[in-house]
């Protein structure tokens, strides 16, 4: 299985070549799963709303007027036109939301921090298994938005650590976290491979920031979980390659 997260901002920004790597390895008999964000539409349309906007380290703190227009964002806007891209490149996607049928279960992060936000318990095999089912042909992809079901209803999961948990939990060999800049950069340069102990420098000398901070700490978290293959990109074949 290859999990491929798509931030917010990468979903605009994908090339013919995206597309036609995605049904190559659909051609191949891979399993493919695709989780999507949304971050910046729901910061815009949440200032938009006068609503509040903050993150924690780059975690979103979301109380529940927050959920709900994120809920809405990614389950009703952002997935159906991402199917919708795909379709127009002859890629049937099947997709998968908390309406649908939720992926993800989760417990709350830290409730009094961070309010209606969530970190991945478990995974809906059921589910997975209908990936898995590619070989008919009908819906060789899933699409699945990183919306979790908590204890009290729906919470709110950071798509990096939910593609974390998932590229986890089904043993996938493959994780590629594609983003709106060409892999960890330090002055401008892309680093090529990067380790928990060098990251972690970065961290401290204030290189790595913002979003790719907790996108690291998810990614490692795969790796030293067994998933072999690990890039952090904008484009398919090249970027930053995590090793231990
Ligand atoms: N050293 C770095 N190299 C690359 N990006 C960095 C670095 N430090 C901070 N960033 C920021 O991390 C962002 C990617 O994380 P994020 O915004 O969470 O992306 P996504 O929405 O794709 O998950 C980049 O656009 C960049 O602004
Ligand atoms: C809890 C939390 O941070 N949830 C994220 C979910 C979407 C996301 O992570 O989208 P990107 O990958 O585009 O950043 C949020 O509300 O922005």
């Amino acid at each position: 299985m290859i999990v491929i997260k798509i931030g917010g901002n990468a979903i605009s920004q994908l090339k013919d070549d995206f597309f036609h790597q995605v049904k190559e390895w659909t051609k191949e008999g891979q399993q493919v799963v695709i989780l999507h964000g949304g971050g910046q539409l729901i910061s815009s349309t949440c200032a938009f709303f006068d609503l509040p906007t903050e993150k924690i380290d780059g975690i979103r703190v979301t109380p529940p007027s927050v959920l709900a227009l994120t809920s809405h964002l990614l389950t009703n806007v952002i997935q159906p036109h991402f199917q919708n891209q795909l379709a127009q490149a002859g890629i049937s996607a099947l997709a998968v939301n908390q309406e649908a049928g939720p992926l993800f279960t989760a417990d709350y992060l830290d409730q009094d921090a961070y309010g209606e936000v969530g970190e991945v318990t478990g995974i809906d095999e059921a589910v997975l298994a209908e990936v898995s089912q590619a070989g008919n042909g009908q819906n060789p992809v899933l699409l699945v938005n990183s919306l979790a079901i908590g204890p009290n209803g729906p919470l709110n999961v950071n798509a990096d650590s939910a593609a974390q948990a998932l590229a986890t939990m089904a043993s996938a060999d493959q994780l590629i976290l594609l983003t709106d800049v060409p892999g960890v950069l330090v002055n401008e340069e892309v680093v090529t491979a990067l380790n928990p102990l060098k990251a972690n420098q970065l961290i401290d000398q204030e290189l790595i920031t913002a979003g790719m901070v907790p996108k690291l700490q998810a990614a490692f978290s795969a790796l030293h979980h067994g998933v072999h293959k690990i890039t952090i990109t904008n484009h398919l074949g090249q970027g930053t390659k995590l090793e231990l």
